[in-house]
């Protein structure tokens, strides 16, 4: 599905990314992990084409940057759900509008949908539990509902790729646990899309994430399973700092020592 090979990604003359080697295969759930600046977004950004590598040979569901049509084509397929990337709609749009939205990534917002796609949106703002506010303009949400409509919005194009960019920041501690919620619901469904989910907080590893991608100052730090890299010492020693951790509900937590 996604396959880097020595990536680097200059930015002001800086390696914002460096040597990066990682490979994503159909089936599997990730988690990127890593603290403020340490180069997430812009990997997920690379990864929808939106950066063009400096260095390093990548591949996404199938396509070669440099020798392959990206853009929208290959955005089609990805649905990424981050916060700096902005959507075209307006907010004075219905949850159930921005939602069947996402069934119109290359031929505009406004064309007629068909019953296929409306029963889809409906479907799908169900099962992420937004159905109860589907007619409520999107400016009128708070900030956890809106996560879970672009989230929504994000699967009608029946994306093979999921990204979600921290997608809980800003959300109280309820709206956290609902979003998580509905991720799982989504890896369930016999459709689901591989998910890329990028945080900076370990207790949101869900279980059924089975792999870590750690990355630290623009430079895969470890990369793999989850049981072998979630470990005081390997925690404590990506952080710098002695980190105690413990498992609640097969999620792990993590506390400074
Ligand atoms: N256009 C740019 N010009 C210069 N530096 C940039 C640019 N974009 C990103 N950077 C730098 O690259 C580094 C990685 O940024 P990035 O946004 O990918 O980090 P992140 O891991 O997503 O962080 P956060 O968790 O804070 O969102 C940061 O130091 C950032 O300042």
């Amino acid at each position: 599905m996604i396959n880097l090979e020595n990536i680097g990604l200059i930015r002001q003359g800086k390696w914002i990314l460096d040597q990066i080697n990682w490979q994503v295969k159909a089936g599997e759930h990730w988690v990127l992990l890593g603290l403020n600046g340490a180069g997430k977004t812009a990997l997920l950004h690379m990864l929808s084409a939106y950066h063009f590598p400096a260095q390093g040979s990548i591949e996404v569901l199938g396509r070669k940057f440099g020798k392959d049509p990206l853009g929208e084509e290959l955005r089609q397929e990805i649905g990424l759900v981050s916060q700096t990337i902005k959507s075209r709609f307006y907010d004075s749009d219905s949850a159930y509008q921005i939602v069947l939205s996402g069934g119109f990534a290359s031929i505009g917002l406004y064309e007629t949908p068909t019953d296929q796609m409306r029963a889809r949106a409906q479907q799908l703002l169900k099962d992420l539990g937004c159905f109860h506010y589907a007619n409520r303009a999107y400016y009128t949400l708070s900030q956890g509902e809106k996560q879970r409509v672009m989230i929504a919005r994000a699967l009608m194009g029946q994306p093979k790729l999921l990204i979600l960019d921290e997608p809980t920041n800003g959300l109280d501690f309820l709206a956290t646990e609902k979003l998580l919620d509905a991720v799982e619901r989504i890896a369930s469904r016999p459709d689901a899309p591989t998910i890329l989910y990028v945080t900076h907080h370990v207790n949101e590893i869900l279980p059924l994430f089975d792999k870590i991608l750690m990355l630290k100052e623009g430079k895969v730090y470890r990369s793999g399973n989850k049981d072998e890299l979630l470990s005081e010492q390997t925690l404590s020693a990506f952080f710098e700092t002695d980190i105690q951790l413990t498992w609640q509900n097969n999620r792990p937590q993590i506390w400074r020592k």
